[in-house]
């Protein structure tokens, strides 16, 4: 490198510096959680440059928790073990022999790949399941359909499809206390000790409850919510989220999304971000600029905002 090539790249980090400096300050030693969908992980530069953003993120200052699904990647072991799945309502109707998978795929390749990829970026990361420490405990998740052209109602038997029932935030705080990045597979404890399986948004929304986070990041495979004219809205509010659910502009697996956002912001958390982790550094675009890549929803009566 000349010493006029030297002086552009100074330049330009002294310039990236001092955009992301005051996002350091206020976010130092707040606590995001991270939801990595399935659909995000995209290929191996991708996950690199993913868990380059965390490490960097944890480096300063911010204590960052991962929860990641993994719904593809069951997806295609499930087929290569000839076994058939199907959802209702988003979930995967999680039988014996699936949720043996379904742990196998989350709790062992995912997770550790995960791990590995963070230690490789320089940080330290540490895999649960909510088996580890017993730190969410979960129960079967029950949903009832009505009959066609009838008042009858029937309970669906989901399998071991589960839900958090206690998400116990000490254990995790004791992680983040000593570095660690807690990396997070949606598998929870039953009371009887059964696996369950739980959907990652749930779980990632769960997680960042119980740690009242600062920020939900939840990243998927689209820019964020899209309006029926396929525009990308930058924040929404809870009612024109509900409409737009009600009128099926926001369908099939965004919707558990938004749910589980609105929830998350009722109850403790911050604010909330659906984004494209397919875009390289996707998590430091929408911390350390100003105008963010996903679509913000804030919790209700607070005037924050993106901007410091
Ligand atoms: N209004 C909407 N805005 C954006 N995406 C939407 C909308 N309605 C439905 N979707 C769909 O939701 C998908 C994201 O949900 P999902 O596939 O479950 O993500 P993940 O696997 O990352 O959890 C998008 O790829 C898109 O096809
Ligand atoms: C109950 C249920 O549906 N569990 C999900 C868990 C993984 C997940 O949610 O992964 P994504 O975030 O990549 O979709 C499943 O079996 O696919």
């Amino acid at each position: 490198m000349n010493d006029q090539d030297f002086s552009q790249m100074l330049q330009d980090k002294a310039a990236i510096l001092s955009e992301a400096l005051p996002y350091m300050r206020r976010y130092a030693g707040k606590t995001f959680v991270v939801k990595y969908g399935g659909h995000a992980m995209g290929d191996a530069q991708i996950a690199q440059s993913f868990a380059q953003d965390m490490v960097l993120l944890r480096q300063v200052g911010i204590n960052i928790v991962v929860v990641h699904g993994g719904g593809p990647q069951i997806g295609a072991m499930l087929d290569r073990l000839k076994i058939q799945s199907r959802f209702v309502d988003g979930l995967r109707v999680t039988d014996a022999a699936t949720v043996e998978v379904v742990e196998m795929v989350l709790s062992g390749s995912i997770n550790k790949g995960l791990v590995a990829a963070i230690s490789h970026a320089g940080g330290m990361a540490v895999g649960l399941s909510g088996k580890d420490g017993g730190f969410v405990r979960a129960r079967a998740v029950r949903r009832k359909t009505r009959l066609p052209g009838s008042a009858i109602e029937e309970v669906l038997d989901l399998g071991f499809v589960g839900e958090p029932e206690q998400v116990d935030g000490a254990i995790l705080s004791r992680f983040i206390a000593s570095g660690l990045i807690p990396v997070i597979a949606p598998i929870g404890l039953g009371e009887k000790g059964e696996t369950f399986n739980i959907n990652a948004d749930t779980m990632a929304g769960a997680v960042a409850q119980a740690l009242g986070a600062e920020r939900f990041l939840l990243l998927t495979d689209v820019q964020g919510i899209l309006d029926a004219q396929q525009q990308h809205i930058p924040e929404i509010s809870h009612d024109d989220a509900r409409a737009l659910i009600a009128s099926g502009t926001i369908s099939g697996g965004m919707i558990p999304k938004v749910e589980t956002c609105l929830s998350a912001v009722e109850n403790g958390v911050a604010a909330a971000v659906i984004m494209n982790g397919r875009v390289p550094h996707a998590s430091l675009l929408e911390i350390f600029t100003e105008r963010g890549v996903g679509t913000l929803i804030r919790a209700p009566k607070t005037n924050e905002s993106r901007v410091s």
